[in-house]
């Protein structure tokens, strides 16, 4: 199991990036961002974000319900903006340009909810955006939505592997991984085939990009020997466990929140820049 740290994961054959730096070296003015200051887990915190609100998993699943009810959205067209970030954040963290392998292949493992569906659409976008990825859906809902997403991709010749591959084919094979398993929803021990892939997860050397949560971990308190993703997308606004990750890259999307629901729970969410739909944290 690779429960490797901040500082010593080593990714083996696919992206060209230097060391990630040191807490210490992290404390400095950051351009765009103001004065770093330090949270008492140790991770830099701009002046701009150190007054995020970090949701409870209740809260998370109340905001959803507001956003659906109160806010008169659609659950498509939410899951549309939050994997055009997803694509749009893995795309800023891993160009094309900076891809080792000589196709720019990567894995989407999508899991039985909505995050699956992100996963699902981030895919999408991805593929519009030159990479070339594949997936991996072993529980499909019946749900209408998620037909039509699977639709989607197959029509845009995204392939769909029928097993996990094991996790030196993973490395040989793709660039990094998404992992768009669990979400907000997830709750107690991981049942199968998730537990599977999982495990095959965790003994990859390629960077993983966790949308909204990283898969496994308790939404709130995380896990010490879980997934250890080198990028984390939080959706709205992150979730306590995002206080735990230790990976290279932080970053916010999701940029539908209305400034009265943001208000009603507090968010304090930072200002993206311009039309960005992405802010890294
Ligand atoms: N408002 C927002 O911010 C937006 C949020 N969005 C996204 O939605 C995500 C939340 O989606 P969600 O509520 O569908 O939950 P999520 O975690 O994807 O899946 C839960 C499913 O997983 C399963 N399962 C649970 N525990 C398990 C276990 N231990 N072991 C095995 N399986 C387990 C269980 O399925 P079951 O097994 O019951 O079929 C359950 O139904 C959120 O994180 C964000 O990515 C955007 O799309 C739009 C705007
Ligand atoms: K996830």
């Amino acid at each position: 199991m690779s429960t490797s740290s901040r500082s010593s994961r080593k990714y083996h054959g696919s992206i060209i990036t230097a060391e990630p730096p040191e807490p210490a070296e992290c404390g400095v003015s950051v351009p765009g961002l103001g004065s770093a200051s330090w949270c008492p887990l140790g991770r830099p915190l701009s002046t701009m974000t150190q007054n995020i609100k970090y949701l409870g998993q209740a809260e998370a699943q109340q905001i959803d319900q507001d956003l659906f009810s109160e806010f008169g959205f659609s659950v498509d067209q939410l899951m549309e903006l939050a994997g055009l970030s997803c694509a749009t954040a893995v795309s800023r963290v891993y160009p094309l340009s900076s891809l080792l392998k000589s196709r720019p292949s990567l894995l989407v493992v999508c899991g039985p909810g909505n995050n699956g569906g992100d996963g699902l659409v981030c895919a999408r976008h991805l593929k519009l955006f030159g990479y070339e990825p594949t997936l991996l859906y072993p529980k499909r809902p019946s749900h209408a939505l998620f037909q039509a997403l699977t639709t989607q991709c197959e029509k845009m010749d995204i392939p769909f592997l029928t097993e996990m591959p094991e996790a030196a084919v993973i490395d040989e094979a793709y660039n990094f991984v998404v992992d768009a398993i669990f979400g907000f929803s997830f709750k107690g021990a991981v049942r199968e085939p998730f537990g599977t892939i999982l495990d095959t997860l965790q003994k990859t050397t390629v960077p993983i990009a966790s949308i909204d949560i990283p898969s496994g971990w308790d939404v709130e308190q995380g896990s010490s020997d879980g997934l250890q993703p080198d990028l984390l997308i939080s959706l709205t606004a992150p979730k306590k466990s995002a206080l735990l990750f230790r990976g290279r890259y932080h970053y916010l999307g999701g940029r539908f929140v209305p400034p009265q629901l943001e208000r009603k729970y507090n968010l304090n969410l930072p200002q993206y820049p311009g039309t960005d739909c992405v802010l890294q944290l």
